[in-house]
This record gives structure tokens, sequence and C-alpha cells, in this order.
């Protein structure tokens, strides 16, 4: 296709290797600060969505001492003191049910009877399981020496106490996360709102689904591919459909996405051109540069700051009404939100190297823009099953699939043809093998790094 989003000749785009990629995103986003508003929300509802501020837990979890088995709670450290023979024989004197506490007083030499969750009756410290017991009429025996003092109890707030941070702000609410903020009786909590994205395809080649099939065209996977990686992170996805390889078609869509959304993500259309018509129109709209990345795949990428429109609302309803209203926002960031510039971010065409590129590039800026504090994805070390071909000078992403041999080492093996538009491979791989810019060759045997997918694609 004719490259229309690119500037002028392939030349004027800046070569850069990965960590100077990240570098200049940080700097180019750091300034915006993350998206103010704040919703409350209710837990189901919070699923994917980031902390607006610390929660505090309002209670201890567990609340009460309780027991970790079924079976039978005594004083375990009085008892060992005046009982040098392990063999125990105790009177159960009561039962304290999960939601049923026991209430009564205990002698030396007795016992309760207590179900897993149950309340430590008062001045009980140990739980045998009922495994491991001779029960004979209102009396069980057991082996103290196979139960130290305090065995299977949970303590009071071991998990979560009362008046700690349970969550910081900044966490992306994970089904777990929602459990613990269940746990302590929360039932809706302030998030950020989620990033609204705008997205379009560029390509004269371009097909939708169900369109009929002509010579030299092809059906638009990008559009799915990306939008759904954008949605796993949360985001408010506007779909913005594709565009053709015209620069008034890109400029009118480009505005329409700026005037709508906090991030607009285009592919297609950066690689090589001389389109200088172009690049005059894209000043004009606000700052784009070109780089080209020392990876691959992923060389191509388009990164600027669309000029801010002034009906730009940022706001939830901008990605799911038909209408657009204009929200007030609770302003926090280091950018008036009416003076935000929205971010663009031009993913390359081919199908994988968008993906790749999303997930090196993208990810972190959004999460950065989402007021995320998000760990970056580890690498882990894994022995290279085959040979792996690699040119000095550049890092290379190859789709793989880990997996442990039968000496229980992590292996990991290409998934087939690595082409930048071969989709099929990238479905088939568990991870992401990545050989850093100096690294040559790989011989089987040789160690790399790789990267799960585990949850990102
Ligand atoms: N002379 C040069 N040619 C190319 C270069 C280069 O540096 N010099 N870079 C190559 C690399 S690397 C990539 S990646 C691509 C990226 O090019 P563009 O971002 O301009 O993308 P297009 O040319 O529009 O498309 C590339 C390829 O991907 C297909 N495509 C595009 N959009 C979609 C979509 N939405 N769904 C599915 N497939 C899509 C398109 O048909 C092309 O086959 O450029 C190389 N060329
Ligand atoms: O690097 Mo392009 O990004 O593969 O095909």
């Amino acid at each position: 296709m004719t490259a229309i989003f690119q500037p002028a000749a392939a030349t004027n785009a800046q070569t850069l290797t990965t960590t100077q990629v990240h570098q200049k995103l940080q700097a180019l986003l750091q300034p915006l600060g993350a998206v103010a508003d704040i919703d409350t929300v209710t837990l189901p509802d919070a699923l994917d969505r980031v902390l607006a501020a610390d929660v505090i837990c309002p209670v201890n979890v567990p609340p009460h001492d309780n027991s970790a088995m079924d079976g039978y709670a005594f004083a375990g450290s009085k008892l060992k003191s005046v009982q040098p023979n392990p063999r125990l024989t105790l009177r159960v004197v009561g039962t304290a049910l999960a939601g049923a506490p026991w209430h009564g007083h205990l002698a030396a030499g007795e016992c309760v009877k207590i179900m897993t969750g149950a309340v430590m009756p008062e001045g009980l410290d140990t739980v045998v399981p009922h495994e491991q017991v001779t029960v004979s009429d209102a009396f069980v025996e057991l082996d103290a020496s196979n139960v130290p003092a305090g065995a299977n109890r949970r303590l009071r707030g071991e998990d979560l106490q009362q008046g700690s941070v349970a969550l910081p702000a900044g966490q992306r609410l994970t089904p777990a996360a929602l459990g613990l903020l269940a746990s302590l009786g929360l039932g809706q909590v302030s998030v950020r709102r989620r990033l609204c994205v705008a997205y379009f395809s560029t390509g004269d080649e371009l097909l939708n689904p169900g369109d009929a099939p002509r010579e030299g065209a092809i059906y638009d996977s990008n559009r799915f591919s990306l939008q759904a990686l954008l949605r796993r992170m949360g985001a408010k996805v506007l779909d913005l459909g594709a565009i053709p390889d015209e620069p008034a078609a890109l400029q009118e869509r480009l505005s329409q996405a700026a005037s709508l959304a906090d991030v607009v993500l285009t592919s297609g259309g950066i690689s090589a051109g001389e389109a200088d018509h172009t690049r005059a129109m894209l000043q004009s709209m606000g700052r784009v540069e070109f780089w080209h990345i020392t990876m691959r795949p992923g060389r191509p990428l388009a990164v600027g700051l669309l000029a801010p429109v002034a009906a730009n609302p940022y706001s939830e309803s901008a990605c799911s009404a038909s209408t657009i209203s204009v929200k007030s926002s609770q302003n926090q960031s280091n950018t008036p939100s009416t003076l935000r510039p929205a971010v663009l971010l031009g993913m390359p065409g081919n199908p994988v190297a968008a993906m790749v590129s999303f997930l090196m590039f993208v990810r972190p800026a959004l999460s950065l823009l989402a007021g995320e504090r998000a760990a970056p994805v580890p690498q882990l070390q894994a022995i290279s099953s085959e040979r792996l071909r690699k040119r000095p000078g550049r890092t290379e992403y190859l789709r793989g699939v880990i997996e442990l041999n039968a000496q229980g080492q992590a292996t990991v093996r290409t998934t087939g043809p690595q082409g930048s538009g071969v989709l099929s491979s990238m479905v088939a791989a568990n991870c992401i093998i990545v050989l850093n810019d100096e690294r040559g060759d790989v011989l089987p045997g040789e160690s790399v790094n790789v990267l799960l997918l585990q949850g990102l694609i």
C-alpha cells in the first residue's frame, strides 16, 4: 500500500533500539500523567479496572482465630507443659461450627470438636485433625508429639490487618484482588475511569468480515486482534473501522479519533514512502515521529501527540454511547484534561508485527496512562531445543512453546514459520523468545530469555 502515514522518505525515520523506544515513550507520556476521572463501581464491574486510591482494611481478615481443619481444639501449649507423655486422652465437651462459635469453659484435659473456619474457643490454640485421633465415646486419644502447639490454627488478621493497606493505588483488579476486597466486606471501590482508545486500520486492501473476496484484498485481522488486546487491558475501545490509503481519509479519521479518545491506535501505512503532504498534514495535527526500531518483527512505529480538540470529552460515554457528552473531570493529572492531547500509536500493518509492537510498547504505554503500577512482564530462561538463526544488531522476538522436559527443565522451541504476517504461529505460541540486540545464532542446548504470553494475548 501507499504509506500514507509516513511523513517523508524512509530516511526521515529515526532508528532506535528497543530500550531507546521505552525511554522516549516514557518521556513523552509521563508529563501527561494518568487519566484522572474516578468512578465508583461495584466489585463485579471492577474487574480489570485500576484502583484510584489505596484501599485500607476496615477489618481484620480473618476476623478471629479459627480452625484450619475439621478436628478437635485443645490448649496445646498448656497441655504440653503438664503432660510429658505424648499420648493424650481428652474429653470432648462441645462442638464449634463455622458461623456458630462455642462459648463454654474448659477444664484441663478437655477439648472441643471443631470444624474448619469455626472460631477457636477461648483459651484453645491447637487443632488435631480428626484423622489423627481415636474416638471412643466422649473421648479422643491422640499423639501430641505430632501436633505442635498452635498447629492448624489461623490467626486473626494473618491475611489482612485492620488499618493496613490492602491494595495500593494503581493496582489492576484481578479476580484474586476482587476476592480480597470482598473478604474485607467492601461492595464497591474507586477506580480510575477506563482509558478510551480509538482504533482504526488503514489499507485499500482491507475487507470486513463477510465481504466477498476480491482480487488483491485481504480480511482485516488487526482490527480484531488489536482491539481484543486493548480489551484485555481493560480499555474502552472505540472501533473506527478501516480507512483507505488516502491522506484526506486519514486526516478526517484521525481528527475524529483524537476528539473522542485518550489514545488513537492505528495499524498499517507507516513503513516507507514519500508523502510529504501527509507529513505537513500530520504536523498540523500535532507532533508525530516515525521510528525504525532495531527489532523484528515490529520495525516501524509511529508515535505522537495529536493536538487537543476542544470537544474532547475524555469520558466513558465517548467510547460507549451513540451520543457524546462532555464530562467535567476532577483533574489530578499534570495536564488539564481539556488540554490533553490524544496519544497516537501507529502499529505496523503486518499482523504479528502489530501484536508484538503492542505487547512491547503499547501495553506499557497504556498502563502508564491508565494509572497502573505494573511491573514489567518478567522474562524467564529456557533451553533452546533447536538452532535459531539470529543477526546481531537487532532484537528478535520469536513465537515459541515453552514446556518441561523429562528432567523437569524448561525447554523452548519455535512454533514454525516466523514471517511477520503468520498469525497461526502466534496462535500456537505460549511464549515469545527474546533474542537481544547483541546476540548471534543460538545453538541447541543454549539458554534463551522467554516472555510468557499467558494472560497477555
Ligand atoms: N521498503 C520497505 N518496505 C517495508 C519496510 C521497510 O522498512 N522498507 N518495512 C517492512 C516491515 S518490517 C513491516 S512490519 C511492514 C509495515 O508496513 P506498514 O505499517 O506500512 O503496513 P502496510 O504496508 O500497510 O501493511 C504491511 C502488510 O500487512 C498487511 N496488513 C495491513 N493492515 C492489515 C490489517 N489490518 N489486517 C491484516 N493485515 C494487514 C498488509 O496487507 C501488508 O501485507 O512493511 C514492510 N515493508
Ligand atoms: O518488522 Mo516488520 O515489523 O516484521 O514485518
